[in-house]
């Protein structure tokens, strides 16, 4: 069967334009290989600067690969348009919050995506943005709201309503829920497993926390100074580290405290 994605041989070298060595070749990732199945969600974990952003970016094509290629659903993805992938894979940035616009409202930042990507009749598309907002435990009034109308949880969903509302079958999200207070971020997260199961969405996250590791993952990539050192399904890198740095990632205290309803992903 074909596979959802297939990451081959993807890596990525920066150039230094400025500073005390101009021209200076810096590897961000070395060549990896993986893939993941329709519905799988797969946490990227490793240490600051191993590389993790740098493949999230690039799944979701706001980075370019020096080498290698993705496959979605065995099509090339340099093969599509911007608009066909976007309607494929979407990302939630790190400080989603910030990148909604205070000017227009959640309604109008929703029917954005719709405009551009869609050819559905006005009527469709609000019909649409109210069924995704139905989707992320908003109400049909948040239409009309402006971003400061809401709480920080609210403009959570509604970034996440922004990722859905083109129905992907990929959310790449980095470390997207870092700044929530905790009870809020476990909102967010049994929400994401929600849409997961309701619209088969797989999620490819970065995150530090083993915690949300083993809630939301099936399979958990480690990234070490821009390798890949080890990849696997949660419960064998749970059960059966290969590396020590797995271990120390997945069974670190630094994480934080997530008030999580279930424990480990079967
Ligand atoms: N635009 C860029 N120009 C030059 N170097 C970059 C650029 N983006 C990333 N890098 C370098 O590539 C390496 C990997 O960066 P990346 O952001 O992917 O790491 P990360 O694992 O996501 O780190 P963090 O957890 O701190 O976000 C780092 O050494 C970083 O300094």
């Amino acid at each position: 069967m074909t596979k959802l994605l297939e990451v081959r041989d993807i890596s990525k070298y920066y150039v230094h334009k400025t500073g005390w060595t101009p021209g200076k070749r810096i590897c961000a990732l070395e060549p990896v290989n993986f893939s993941l199945e329709r519905g799988e969600t797969l946490a990227i974990m490793g240490e600051t600067g191993s590389g993790k952003s740098t493949i999230a970016k690039i799944i979701a094509g706001a980075e370019r690969p020096t080498t290698g290629e993705l496959f979605l659903n065995g099509q090339a993805l340099s093969s599509m348009t911007d608009q066909q992938r976007c309607r494929y894979v979407r990302m939630i940035f790190q400080d989603s919050l910030r990148s909604l616009n205070p000017q227009i409202t959640v309604g109008q930042q929703l029917t954005e995506a719709l405009i551009f990507n869609t050819d559905w009749t006005p009527g469709q598309q609000k019909q649409h943005v109210y069924d995704t907002l139905h989707k992320v435990g908003l109400l049909p009034d948040h239409f009309g709201f402006y971003p400061h109308m809401l709480s920080s949880g609210q403009q959570q969903r509604v970034c996440i309503a922004r990722a859905i509302v083109l129905e992907p079958q990929i959310v790449v999200a980095d470390e997207a829920f870092v700044a929530l207070d905790p009870s809020i971020r476990a909102q967010i997260i049994n929400l994401i497993l929600d849409l997961q199961q309701d619209m088969g969405i797989s999620f490819i996250f970065v995150s530090h926390s083993a915690e949300i590791v083993k809630h939301l993952s099936d399979k958990i990539l480690i990234m070490h100074r821009g390798k890949m050192i080890e990849f696997g399904t949660t419960q064998a890198l749970i059960n059966h580290p290969e590396e020590q740095l797995t271990k120390t990632l997945l069974h670190s205290e630094h994480n934080y405290k997530v008030p999580l309803h279930t424990t480990i992903k079967e």
